[in-house]
């Protein structure tokens, strides 16, 4: 195999290749553009048009997604997978990745569009770096754009694999994806319904990609992800690469269910309590008149939407960050 198709490795040491391109056997062009990031092209006459960016381990302990990327990058390196689509590879935060750990000193998926800005520290540059590179890698014109920002959560989940859809001004969320992502074993959506700092949100918003964040199953260390099943989304990630994807049509999304997001719980102070057992899935209902969460000055988060459910749910998170998302059911109405 090329020495390229091994970025996890050359990642996981801390180490830049000798040589920052190579060739595969068919003819496949894979460039190292800096630590965790490969580029990959096709010969122009194989090239469908689609630029691809996957990414994993924006979270260093979250190494089902790392692991699949892994996975594909050998196959394409050793001339199995045989690309149509230009495909930037992405591991977030090698850092991280490294220590086994979310983040070292800030989680980076709170630092895009822009907020990197706002701070410092080396996952600051991190994010400012992750940014410039999908930016270069979606700048040629004329070509459909795709990002999946690849994710495990850190608890379990009623619903194991779903999906987060960003949002912005004036575009609507597509059906044709919806389904794409169904085919993908996505169970159910999020769409959001205003802007966000994470990396899918900077993608679709700034640089007009079909972006998602894609949550997996549950958080597990390196060769520990047998309970995670990712082969519906590998094989589908196999097809879109080879341009051999069955058509997916926009009509039926064939059970995935759909979700808005009620509210954004942020923990505002250090007196914040959330009311939930430690161990309680990602999707638990809630009811109506329950007490989610308390804070400073008396704040109280009560529930108040009938079907209400909560992901995310994480006190820990530091003060003027998201500490859960409240949901609750959608409809398709409103997709394009
Ligand atoms: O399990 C958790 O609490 C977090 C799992 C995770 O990392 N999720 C992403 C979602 C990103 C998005 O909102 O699109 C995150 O919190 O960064
Ligand atoms: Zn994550």
């Amino acid at each position: 195999m090329l020495a390229l198709g091994k970025l996890l490795e050359l990642t996981l040491a801390g180490r830049e290749p000798a040589e920052k391109t190579q060739l595969t056997v068919e003819g496949v062009r894979m460039r190292w553009l800096s630590e965790g990031a490969l580029e990959v092209r096709p010969p122009e006459a194989r090239d469908n048009g689609l630029d691809l960016l996957l990414s994993a381990g924006i979270h260093g302990n979250e190494t089902a997604p790392i692991e699949l990327l892994d996975r594909l990058l050998h196959d394409i390196a050793r001339g199995d997978l045989k690309p149509r689509a230009r495909i930037l590879f992405l591991f977030g935060n090698p850092e991280a990745i490294r220590k086994g750990e979310r983040f070292v000193e800030q989680d980076v998926n709170r630092l895009f569009n822009g907020r990197h800005e706002q701070t410092s520290g080396s996952e600051a540059l991190r994010a400012c770096e992750l940014e410039r590179l999908a930016a270069s890698f979606f700048s040629l014109p004329d070509r459909s754009r795709l990002h999946y920002d690849l994710h495990t959560a850190i608890r379990g989940s009623k619903i194991e694999q779903f999906a987060l859809y960003p949002w912005k001004e004036g575009r609507q969320h597509s059906r044709l994806e919806l389904a794409r992502l169904r085919a993908a074993g996505m169970e159910a959506v999020l769409l959001q319904n205003k802007p966000s700092i994470v990396f899918s949100s900077y993608t679709y918003d700034k640089l007009a990609a079909e972006s998602f964040t894609l949550e997996l199953g549950k958080a597990r260390p390196f060769g520990q992800n047998d309970g995670v099943n990712v082969s519906l989304l590998e094989t589908r990630l196999q097809q879109i690469i080879e341009g051999t994807e069955p058509a997916v049509t926009d009509e039926g999304l064939d059970g995935l269910q759909l979700f808005s997001v009620a509210r954004e719980i942020i923990k505002h102070s250090d007196s914040f309590r959330l009311n939930l057992p430690a161990d309680i899935e990602n999707f638990s209902e809630l009811d109506v008149g329950y007490v989610l969460a308390e804070d400073i000055a008396q704040t109280r988060w009560i529930i108040e939407e009938k079907g209400a459910r909560i992901i995310f749910p994480n006190p820990k998170v530091k003060n003027g960050l998201r500490a859960g998302i409240l949901i609750v059911p959608a409809t398709d109405e409103n997709l394009a």
